[in-house]
């Protein structure tokens, strides 16, 4: 298991009622996970968690057997390793294709730095496109310039926030398979954050449903979709 959540707490300082409550999930190397659910469900609030830019109240995170969260432990986001794609990729348009992906690995030696570029540029398909900006690429190139900037680090994990929803419908399908199979191709463990059940049956490997802060639903994505034992997720997938 790569991922162990258990019993995390939340409430945001300046919010009256809890926001995650006793959320638990776990996740097995190289698993895509969608966490699944209507806007202010909490989706966006379980990934800044993960990845340290929120404190729980309570519960426990580990990664790789390691404990990052529990009462006595909290370890700082950048000491996690975990690689992040953000809903409007968050590139810097000033810096290249290529900068852009080596970003966050300034510090390593030109070497590693030069067979990171390649690898990545090629595992994205983005090798010609190296030294365009990113208000030069279509929406679905800059996608995968912000999934190849987060692999950089080479990261157990990536956390991706609606990685679709700033896509043209009609290109939706296409993106979503080639980022299923680049992730796939990578063996990353990875979790998705969507409001969107068609994101969610077509990458993830289980599915995560949540509907106010709390889960209603987890499961292979067939047994999910196929499941219409909740009355929420019966909603969701009609
Ligand atoms: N900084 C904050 N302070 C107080 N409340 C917040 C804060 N951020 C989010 N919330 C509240 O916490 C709840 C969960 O928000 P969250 O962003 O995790 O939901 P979400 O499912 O990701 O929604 P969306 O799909 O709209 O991004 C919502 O009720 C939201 O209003």
């Amino acid at each position: 298991m790569l991922i162990e959540i258990k019993d995390l707490n939340f409430k945001y300082k300046n919010s009256k009622v809890d926001t995650l409550k006793d959320f638990s999930f776990t996740v097995d190397k190289g698993e895509i996970v969608c966490l699944l659910g209507e806007s202010g469900s909490g989706k966006s609030t379980v990934l800044r968690l993960i990845s340290g830019l929120e404190e729980p109240n309570a519960g426990l995170i580990k990664i790789n057997g390691e404990t990052i969260v529990d009462d006595n432990t909290f370890v700082p986001p950048e000491k996690r390793e975990i690689g992040m794609v953000f809903q409007d990729y968050a590139l810097f348009p000033h810096m290249s294709i290529a900068q852009n992906i080596l970003f966050g690995v300034k510090n390593k030696s030109k070497e590693y730095k030069e067979a990171k570029l390649e690898e990545l540029l090629k595992l994205v398909g983005l090798e010609e496109l190296r030294n365009r900006y990113p208000y030069q690429i279509s929406g679905g190139q800059q996608q995968r310039v912000a999934l190849a900037r987060s692999l950089a680090i080479e990261p157990s994990l990536i956390l991706m926030d609606e990685p679709f929803s700033n896509l043209d419908a009609s290109l939706q399908s296409r993106i979503r398979e080639e980022l299923k199979s680049i992730i796939k191709k990578t063996g990353i463990t990875s979790i998705f954050v969507s409001h969107d059940k068609d994101d969610a049956i077509s990458i993830a490997d289980k599915i995560v449903v949540l509907k106010d802060g709390e889960i209603v639903q987890q499961g292979a994505s067939n047994d999910i979709i196929t499941n219409p034992s909740s009355k929420y997720v019966a909603g969701l997938f009609t």
